[in-house]
């Protein structure tokens, strides 16, 4: 398989205004297939199949959306910070206006796998720009804040306007961010506590996405799938369960 190597592109942002993101189902972006074309504008999600996929400086041979959703102060926006910086934005709460995203390239297996990560608004006024974007992502994360009821209570909204938005089949996991005691087993998704703060099971969480995603478009019949369920199990630290 052919890799890519791509200008360097530290991500964007795309606000309340923007376009709509262009439609391509919930197919991976490869490399070797893509179509040659100039970069996506920095406030537009970037079109399939362009270079602009390949931004961030790395080669790669595949490549997925991932969106964070979940209501405001859940810590998305610090989840992602954590997982492409390892950092933790402490301080004031700056709540993200319409959408942003990042890229991050993993090793998945001995294979380039990049994840763009759609960080999303989770205030009521943006949900519309949200509704934009489900439909591109091959992946969602659904966070809720284990020290707020209101934001565990909204799941099921959350839920409601997946089903509605995204693809039918995409991969679905919900993170318990702000750690704390105790499993969660009601959804039926696979589930984990992270921590934003302490960085806990943050690089699991997008690793068992790509892994996730990756199986899908390149299993080769003989090889076993991949469980992500037992992964994040077994992987996990802390307190962290799922669905048998
Ligand atoms: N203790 C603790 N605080 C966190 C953690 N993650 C985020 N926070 C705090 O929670 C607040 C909200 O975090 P954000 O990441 O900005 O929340 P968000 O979900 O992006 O919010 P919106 O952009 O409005 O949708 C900030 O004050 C963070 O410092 C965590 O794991 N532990
Ligand atoms: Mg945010």
């Amino acid at each position: 398989m052919s890799r890519k190597k791509t200008p360097k592109s530290k991500g964007g942002s795309a606000p309340a205004t923007s376009a709509l993101p262009a439609t391509h189902g919930s197919q991976p972006v490869r490399p070797g297939t893509a179509r040659p074309g100039p970069e996506a504008p920095p406030n537009r999600p970037p079109q399939p199949g362009r270079s602009s996929l390949g931004g961030g400086g790395d080669f790669y041979d595949v490549a997925f959306k991932v969106m964070l959703v979940g209501d405001s102060g859940v810590g998305k926006t610090c989840l992602l910070v954590r997982f492409k910086d390892g950092a933790f934005l402490a301080g004031t709460f700056i709540s993200t206006v319409g959408i942003d995203f990042r890229n991050k390239v993993l090793d998945v297996d001995g294979m380039k796998v990049k994840l763009q990560i759609w960080d999303t608004a989770g205030q009521e006024r943006f949900r519309s720009v949200t509704h934009a974007y489900y439909r591109d992502a091959h992946a969602l994360l659904l966070l809720y804040d284990v020290t707020n009821k209101a934001s565990f209570d909204s799941i099921q909204a959350w839920l409601t306007e997946i089903q509605e938005y995204a693809q039918h089949d995409v991969v679905l996991m919900l993170l318990g961010n702000k750690v704390a005691n105790g499993c969660l087993q009601e959804y039926g998704l696979p589930f984990m506590e992270t921590s934003a703060k302490m960085g806990l099971n943050v690089d699991l969480a997008f690793m068992a996405i790509a892994k996730e995603l990756k199986q899908r478009c390149m299993k080769a019949p003989s090889e076993p799938r991949f469980q992500l369920h037992d992964y994040i199990k077994r992987e996990g630290r802390g307190a962290s369960c799922c669905k048998p």
